[in-house]
C-alpha cells in the first residue's frame, strides 16, 4: 500500500483554505477535515463539547484547546488508513504540539494573502450555516440567488466578515499562528503561498502535492474491497 498523505492548510480568515481544501481533496482523493465542520456537527448533535464549543464561537473567541484536542483528534484516530487534509486546526501552539504528538505531517499549507483581498472576498462571502457551506456572490455563486444549492435554505452573511470586523480577526490570527508556523518552519514542511487569486496559487500547490504523492489514487472508500 502507498504511503498515506497529510497536510495541514492555514491561513486568514478568507485566504481560502476551505475553497483549496476541496479543490486538493477532489483532485487527489483526499478527504477534507474541517474544524468548523467538526464544531458544527457537535452543535447539531448537542454533544457535551458541542454545547461548550457554542457559548465560545458565539461570543467570536477561539474554542479552548483542550475542548479542540479531544475533539479533533479522535477523528483523526479514526482516518489511520486514509489521506487528509486538516483545515481549521492547529489554530494555536498548543494543539499543534498536540497533533505532532498524535501524527506526522507532511506537509503545511500557509496562505498569505493581502487584507485588501481578504476584505473584499468576505464582503461578498455568503454561508449556509447549518452545514458551512461557503459561496461568494462573485467567484463561485449559487445556482439560485441568496439560497444554498443543496437545501433551498437561506444563505447568511457572518458578521465576522465585516471589514471593521476583519482588521481585528486578522491581528488575532497572526498573533496566534505566528509561533505554529515557526514551529512547521523548523520541521522543514511548512510551503508559504502568496498570491491574490485562488487560481494563480493552485497550480504550484497542485504540482508540490503531485510530487508528493507521484499516482493520484482513487479514495480507498470508494473501492471495492
Ligand atoms: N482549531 C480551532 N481552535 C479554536 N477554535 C476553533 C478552531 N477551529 C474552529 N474554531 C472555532 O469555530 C469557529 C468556526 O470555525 P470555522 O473554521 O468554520 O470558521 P472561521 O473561524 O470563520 O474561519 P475562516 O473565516 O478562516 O473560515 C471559529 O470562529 C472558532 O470560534
Ligand atoms: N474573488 C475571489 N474569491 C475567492 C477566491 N478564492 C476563494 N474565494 C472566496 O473567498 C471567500 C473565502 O474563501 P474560503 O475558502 O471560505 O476561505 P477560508 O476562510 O480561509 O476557509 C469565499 O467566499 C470563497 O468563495 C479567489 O481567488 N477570488
Amino acid at each position: 500500500m502507498s504511503k498515506l498523505f497529510r497536510a495541514v492548510i492555514m491561513g486568514p480568515p478568507g485566504s481560502g483554505k476551505g475553497t483549496i481544501s476541496e479543490r486538493i481533496a477532489q483532485s487527489f482523493g483526499l478527504t477534507h477535515l474541517s474544524s468548523g465542520d467538526f464544531l458544527r456537527e457537535n452543535i447539531a448533535a448537542n454533544t457535551e463539547a458541542g454545547v461548550l464549543a457554542k457559548t465560545y464561537i458565539e461570543k467570536g473567541l477561539l474554542v479552548p484547546d483542550h475542548v479542540m484536542t479531544r475533539l479533533v483528534l479522535p477523528r483523526l484516530g479514526e482516518m489511520t488508513r486514509y489521506s487528509w487534509v486538516l483545515d481549521g486546526f492547529p489554530r494555536t501552539l498548543i494543539q499543534a504540539k498536540a497533533l505532532n504528538s498524535s501524527c506526522d505531517l507532511d506537509m503545511v499549507i500557509s496562505l498569505n494573502i493581502p487584507l485588501e483581498t481578504l476584505k473584499e472576498r468576505l464582503s461578498h462571502r455568503w454561508i449556509h450555516p447549518a452545514s458551512g457551506r461557503v459561496y461568494n456572490m462573485v467567484f463561485n455563486p449559487p445556482r439560485i440567488q441568496g439560497v444554498d444549492d443543496v437545501t433551498g435554505e437561506p444563505l447568511v452573511q457572518q458578521d465576522d466578515d465585516r471589514p471593521e470586523a476583519l482588521v481585528t480577526r486578522l491581528r488575532h490570527y497572526k498573533d496566534v499562528a505566528k509561533p505554529v508556523i515557526d514551529l512547521y518552519k523548523s520541521m522543514g514542511i511548512l510551503h508559504t503561498f502568496s498570491d491574490t487569486e485562488t487560481d494563480q496559487i493552485w497550480p504550484y500547490i497542485s504540482s508540490l502535492i503531485s510530487n508528493k504523492i507521484p499516482t493520484v489514487r482513487p479514495d480507498p472508500r470508494c473501492t471495492s474491497p
